[in-house]
């Protein structure tokens, strides 16, 4: 392979769906940085119009985006096309949101003095993106960073090039300029080089925790520059005296399995009081031995497709593996139904005498399971993790649903509910190793542009009126 190309395969298949030239991050953050003072005098109207002409844009391309998404990522069609809503959702609530967090306000000032606030882009941001959700997530700070009037150099997951060429090619439809948005191809090392460019005033990173800390470390003496961290999570389920097992079993099989449990939000654990476990896993276990894993197109549709690549697939298995050498009881086993492609069957197992379980993310289709004695051990065991994105309650009454809500360490907690398909509108973000307390999604709004307060009036005048010497003194 070309070392100066970038080359994507389809999971599902193993063709090559694209490839292309790696990027010059000098070239594209000077072009950036040569338009940026221009988007950003532009009107906010007329930015927000722009964006409008954008959501308009994707939703004309919406069947070629969902695909050229779902050959490359593999995730199912009819998942795909919901990471296009989202891209199109963004739009109207990315104007709301600058609207309400970041609009400028006239406050009160004496004498006739106008005092403001208003806010201004940071200049250049960077964004990198996951694999994941490639068009949602790097258009959940894109747009709003537009909005703000940044310009945006976007390197993608080299696992995603594809669709973040398709993304910038419909920003630029809708008329933002060539040089406030620039896409450039990459892989970790040209991510690195952007980061730690000189002309960038800002990055927002959606990816791992591991790189995320490499970031901050970079960014230690930045302090010059904004740094949004969306990183991944270990997410609990509790589930505790659930009324109705079924739908129980769904939610957790939702929470886990969606999106071949590729999302920071998927359950990685379920905690389940010890004694009674059978049940709902007897449930959750007709329920994944239902679920059809498949590719994109597959008809009839598949719940789940692969997951990214078979360096994926085999790290997976690598690590259920090493659960199993360590204790853990396996409910359901990690398949690989086709020899050299990354599918992977959901896998279940129960961990709960692994005395040293490792504190990382699986970002795949495993759940393990973790059998408590007490409720306060369930609190204790969810909260047994350095991460802190989402977590879920099962069942449960309304006061067991306070104490957990009070105790519990996660930026997205959830009852009865699966602990992914976090609303755009609303913040989202973790505590922890999850993320540096620069939410996204809605409150991406703060960290696209910066305050400033102005005190105002048309002339200067003398008000001095207390301390001076009288001129007519003459000493
Ligand atoms: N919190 C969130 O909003 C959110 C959303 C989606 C995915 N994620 C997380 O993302 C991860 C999956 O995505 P991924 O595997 O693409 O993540 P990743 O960290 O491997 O890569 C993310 C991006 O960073 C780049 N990169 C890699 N190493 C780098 C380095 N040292 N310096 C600079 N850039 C570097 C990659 O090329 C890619 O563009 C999971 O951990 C998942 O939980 C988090
Ligand atoms: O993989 C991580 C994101 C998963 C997704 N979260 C969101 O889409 C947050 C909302 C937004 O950013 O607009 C989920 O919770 O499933």
């Amino acid at each position: 392979m070309n070392p100066q190309e970038i080359v994507s395969f389809e999971p599902a298949t193993g063709a090559i769906l694209w490839r292309g030239a790696i990027g010059d991050v000098d070239t594209e953050v000077e072009i950036a940085r040569g338009a940026w003072a221009e988007w950003a005098s532009r009107p906010l109207t007329v930015r927000i119009e722009t964006m409008r002409r954008f959501g308009n844009v994707m939703l004309s391309r919406a069947s070629e985006f969902a695909d050229r998404i779902a050959r490359e990522t593999g995730k199912p069609l009819w998942e795909a096309r919901t990471e296009v809503e989202a891209v199109i959702a963004k739009v109207d609530i990315s104007v709301a949101a600058y609207n309400e967090r970041t609009a400028q306000r006239r406050l009160d000032g004496a004498m006739g003095v106008r005092n403001a606030v208003r806010h201004k882009p940071h200049g250049v941001v960077a964004v990198l993106g996951p694999y994941n959700f490639p068009a949602h997530l790097p258009n959940g700070h894109i747009v709003p960073a537009l909005i703000a009037g940044n310009a945006v150099v976007f390197k993608p997951s080299e696992k995603t090039p594809a669709t973040a060429e398709l993304l910038v090619e419909c920003y630029r439809a809708a008329g933002v300029p060539e040089g406030a948005v620039r896409l450039l191809i990459g892989g970790p090392a040209e991510g690195k080089a952007l980061a730690a460019h000189d002309g960038i005033d800002g990055l927002y990173f959606t990816g791992s925790a591991p790189t995320g800390l490499a970031l901050s470390r970079l960014y230690a003496e930045r302090i010059d520059r904004i740094l949004a961290l969306e990183l991944g999570g270990n997410n609990p389920i509790v589930l505790w005296n659930p009324t109705d097992i079924h739908a129980a079993a769904v939610v957790i099989a939702q929470s886990a399995f969606l999106s071949a449990g590729q999302r920071c939000t998927a359950a990685r654990r379920l905690i389940v009081e010890d004694g009674k476990q059978d049940a709902v896993l007897a449930e959750l276990g007709k329920l994944v031995d239902r679920m059809i894993v498949g590719g994109p197109h597959d008809e009839p549709q598949p719940f789940m497709g692969p997951v990214i690549d078979n360096h994926a697939a085999d790290s997976l298995q690598e690590s259920f593996l090493g659960l199993m050498m360590k204790g853990g009881r396996p409910f359901r086993r990690l398949d690989r139904p086709v020899d050299d492609r990354p599918f992977l069957t959901p896998a279940i197992i129960d961990v709960t005498d692994v005395s040293d379980r490792p504190d990382v993310e699986l970002f795949g289709p495993i759940l393990q399971v973790i059998r408590v004695a007490s409720f306060e051990d369930a609190l204790i065991e969810a909260n047994n993790t350095r991460y802190g994105l989402s977590a879920s309650l099962i069942g449960g009454a309304p006061a067991l649903y306070d104490r957990f809500w009070a105790n519990i360490r996660a930026g997205v907690v959830n009852w009865n509910r699966p602990t992914n398909g976090a609303p755009s509108n609303a913040p989202f973000g973790g505590v922890g190793l999850s993320g540096n307390h620069r939410p996204s999604a809605y409150y991406a709004a703060d960290y696209c542009a910066y305050p400033v307060v102005s005190s105002e009036t048309e002339q200067a005048r003398a008000s001095i009126g207390i301390g001076l010497r009288d001129p007519s003194s003459g000493s």
